[in-house]
């Protein structure tokens, strides 16, 4: 019989895979939505695309300060320096993204400068604000910020898999996230989250696994919000 993991047990393993498991129903929501599963078999709605794409320009610009708050905190509180440049090629790739999703709005006749918050996407801005504050813990910003980045990478990887009928118009936004170059960077946030939260005292650690929820329920809304706009 499986008897509950000693935090030892948990810490050889790995604490997000252990959370991975634990809280599945919730993850697989986030990366296998109804609007990313329209996607990979073809039948996604165009309007709801461009919701999408308009809404989460929004969402970048608020992220990137987010990213960087978490780059603040990995050069004040990291036992590894090396932290501070995968942080950092983060925040270029965002750099990229934000210039892509202004030439892709042109491509799809959508008017950034137009484009009004929808609650969800309030709601989850408000919420990356919260996180930057000083009194938020590194090991707490990087889980979320793993978080964040694994949800695309996963769900776009899904559109990209053999045998998926995502349109032609379409693959080059799910290669942005779905690519291998990204996939191996969340694995190496993923890598930091597991190492700091391997050493981190349990209030933390609870901390850190409630805002890891909380990215999951943002982000399974913020699906919806683009899916049920249509
Ligand atoms: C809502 C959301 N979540 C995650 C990502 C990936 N940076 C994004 N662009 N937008």
């Amino acid at each position: 019989m499986e008897g509950k993991k000693t935090r030892e047990e948990v810490e050889k393993s790995g604490m997000i895979d252990t959370w991975m498991k634990k809280h599945r129903m919730i993850y697989t929501g986030a990366t296998k939505h109804p609007f990313i599963l329209s996607i990979r078999d073809g039948t996604v709605d165009l309007e709801a695309f461009k919701t999408w794409l308009g809404q989460d320009y929004i969402f970048v610009r608020a992220f990137a300060p987010f990213v960087a708050s978490v780059l603040i905190k990995a050069w004040k509180e990291s036992d590894d320096c090396s932290d501070m440049e995968v942080i950092l090629s983060g925040m270029a790739s965002l750099n990229d993204e934000i210039a892509w999703f202004k030439s892709e709005a042109t491509m799809w006749g959508v008017q950034l400068s137009e484009v009004v918050p929808q609650k969800a996407n309030q709601d989850y801005c408000r919420f990356l604000e919260s996180l930057m504050s000083p009194d938020v813990e590194y090991t707490v910003a990087i889980t979320t910020f793993w978080a964040i980045e694994a949800v695309y990478q996963a769900s776009f990887a899904l559109c990209l898999e053999d045998g998926s009928k995502t349109p032609a118009a379409l693959r080059e936004t799910c290669r942005r996230w779905g690519n291998d170059g990204f996939g191996q960077y969340c694995n190496s946030l993923q890598k930091i989250a597991n190492r700091r939260l391997g050493k981190t005292p349990d209030d933390v650690l609870t901390k850190a696994e409630v805002t890891l929820l909380r990215v999951l329920e943002h982000e399974v809304e913020f699906w919806n919000m683009s899916h049920g706009a249509a």
